[in-house]
């Protein structure tokens, strides 16, 4: 099968190369950071604009880019059926039978989510991270390496869960929310609400919501 990648930066490099471990052919890369179509080494690099003209019935797309927001606005501008976006799972990452996750989600190297978790559309389950279960995670969130979240924990959509946070059982993060590195989640956090340290406190209320940016 083919796969198109959007975005060309950090992450993409790390799903650019799980994507071809998988057998997967990469044939495009679209990043507006190109200003016209380009072949190098069999792979397009183009702009975002070409991909109507790039996909076909056998492709499928990935958005790899990290910034949660950017990647709800592609995905928006896109308006393409879920079906056409690849579920990308690592081999090394332990998905339990009962767990789901959505369309163009990416599970990285080493990560486990285990029973009942249900992993929405798009979101990023970075290296190593611990999804455990009954979690709810919604649409274009980022759980960041090594960070934990114990059972039964809600993750709304767009929210950061920073490198190596731990989320103790219950907890409920709101919609667009950022939990700092490192930090330890011992209650709920409201939406829009940026949260840092042991135990964590929050910093900030007022994120901007995703509707202010697109
Ligand atoms: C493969 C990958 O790279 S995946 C990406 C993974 N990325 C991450 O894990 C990044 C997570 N981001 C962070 O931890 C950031 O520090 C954020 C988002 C929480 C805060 O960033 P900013 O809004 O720029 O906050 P800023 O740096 O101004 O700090 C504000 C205050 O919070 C404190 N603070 C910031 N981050 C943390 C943290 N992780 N833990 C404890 N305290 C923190 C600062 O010391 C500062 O405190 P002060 O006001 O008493 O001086």
């Amino acid at each position: 099968m083919k796969v198109v990648i959007i975005g060309n930066g950090g992450h993409s490099k790390v799903v650019q190369e799980m994507v071809i471990r998988q057998g997967y052919s990469l044939h495009a890369i679209l990043d507006d950071k190109y200003e016209r179509e380009q072949i190098i080494d069999g792979i397009v690099y183009a702009p975002l604009s070409s991909i109507h003209k790039i996909l076909d019935q056998e492709t499928q797309v990935v958005v790899a880019i990290g910034s949660n927001m950017v990647r709800k606005r592609v995905v928006s501008k896109l308006k393409l059926p879920g079906e056409r976006y690849l579920t990308v799972i690592d081999p090394t990452a332990v998905v339990s039978n009962s767990a789901a996750v959505g369309y163009g989600t990416v599970v990285m190297p080493k990560a486990v989510i285990n029973a009942d978790a249900h992993i929405h559309d798009h979101c990023i389950i970075n290296t190593g991270a611990v999804i455990e279960h009954d979690n709810l995670v919604w649409d274009y969130s980022h759980i960041s390496p090594h960070a934990t979240l114990t059972g039964n924990v809600t993750i709304d959509e767009g929210v950061h869960i920073g490198a190596g946070a731990t989320i103790i059982p219950g907890v409920k993060i709101g919609e667009w929310s950022i939990i700092g590195a490192g930090a330890t989640v011992i209650r709920s956090v409201p939406a829009h609400s940026k949260a840092v340290g042991t135990p964590a406190r929050i910093i900030n209320r007022s994120i901007g919501a995703v509707k202010d940016i697109m």
